[in-house]
């Protein structure tokens, strides 16, 4: 890798979610201006941050992108701010279809990436929690990554923290910085959110940026907890339940650092993978 050194502000917003969409969005609006005034060039919102989490409210909720309202405050917001603004994600209607969507603007207010979750969440732990988004949504079928004055960057959505090959796909692309709004649950928050962000900022030597809703007090219960991880696999700023900004310096030289002196990009056995793992 060409000897370069950047730095950016990133900003997460672990915002409440109620009932009311346009209540979501004015607080939303709001907490970026703070993020804003912390020095953020890259400000990211959680997942389903403008409607509560389930299946029962997807369709409600659901708007056309990018001509619906909460795309008009992002892009407005984007625009007003002069950030990159990951809009974490709300739910998306085209062709009598539903699907998890995150979008991302430029500092213009334009539209530069969309990504549609690719990994539903359908799990089952009895005594612990079961959600069958897949009973509602479609899932998306790309990549999507955007630049950032000479980063790339990688979206993924929640259950796709769980998926090394799709982190490895964005790696394989050249990405530095991967972005996962997501809203992990009481169950499995506590035990994996962190790992997992810490595993995929290590496996690809990437930052890893995962954005909560903040903890509300009834149907589906939000860990919290939202986390820059650096491409060391080191946490470098976490939130607690509440709603809460954080934020710290995405420095890629630490990646330049970290893929210089453990190598293993260059090292790894394709020749042997590739004869063995075929599925
Ligand atoms: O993987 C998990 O445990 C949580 C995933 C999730 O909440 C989601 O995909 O929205």
């Amino acid at each position: 890798m060409q000897s370069v050194c950047k730095m950016f502000r990133a900003a997460l917003i672990q915002s409440k979610v109620g009932p009311n969409r346009n209540e979501n969005l004015q607080n939303v609006e709001k907490l970026i201006a703070q993020a804003k005034n912390l020095g953020a060039k890259l400000i990211s919102l959680p997942e389903c941050f403008n409607s509560p989490y389930g299946t029962k409210f997807f369709n409600q909720y659901a708007e056309s992108i990018p001509n619906g309202p909460t795309s008009e405050m992002l892009s407005r917001t984007a625009k007003e701010y002069g950030v990159y603004l990951v809009g974490g994600t709300y739910p998306e209607i085209e062709n009598s279809k539903f699907f998890n969507t995150c979008t991302v603007w430029n500092p213009d207010g334009k539209m530069i990436a969309k990504y549609r979750k690719m990994h539903l969440f359908d799990i089952d732990i009895p005594n612990g929690i079961t959600f069958k988004e897949s009973d509602v949504l479609a899932p998306g079928n790309e990549l999507a990554t955007f630049d950032l004055d000479g980063t790339k960057i990688g979206l993924g959505i929640c259950y796709d923290l769980r998926f090394e090959e799709l982190a490895k796909l964005y790696r394989l692309q050249g990405v530095q910085v991967m972005v996962y709004p997501g809203a992990f649950n009481m169950t499995t928050g506590p035990i994996h959110f962190e790992l997992l962000q810490r595993s995929r900022a290590l496996d690809n030597q990437v930052y890893v940026l995962g954005v909560s809703p903040a903890r509300g007090q009834q149907g589906y219960i939000a860990w919290g907890h939202s986390q820059i991880t650096d491409p060391w696999g080191k946490v470098v700023a976490q939130a607690k339940e509440g709603e809460e900004i954080i934020h710290a310096d995405i420095n890629l030289k630490e990646c330049e650092n970290v893929r210089q002196q453990i190598p293993i990009y260059a090292q790894r056995r394709t020749d042997i993978y590739d004869t063995v793992f075929k599925k």
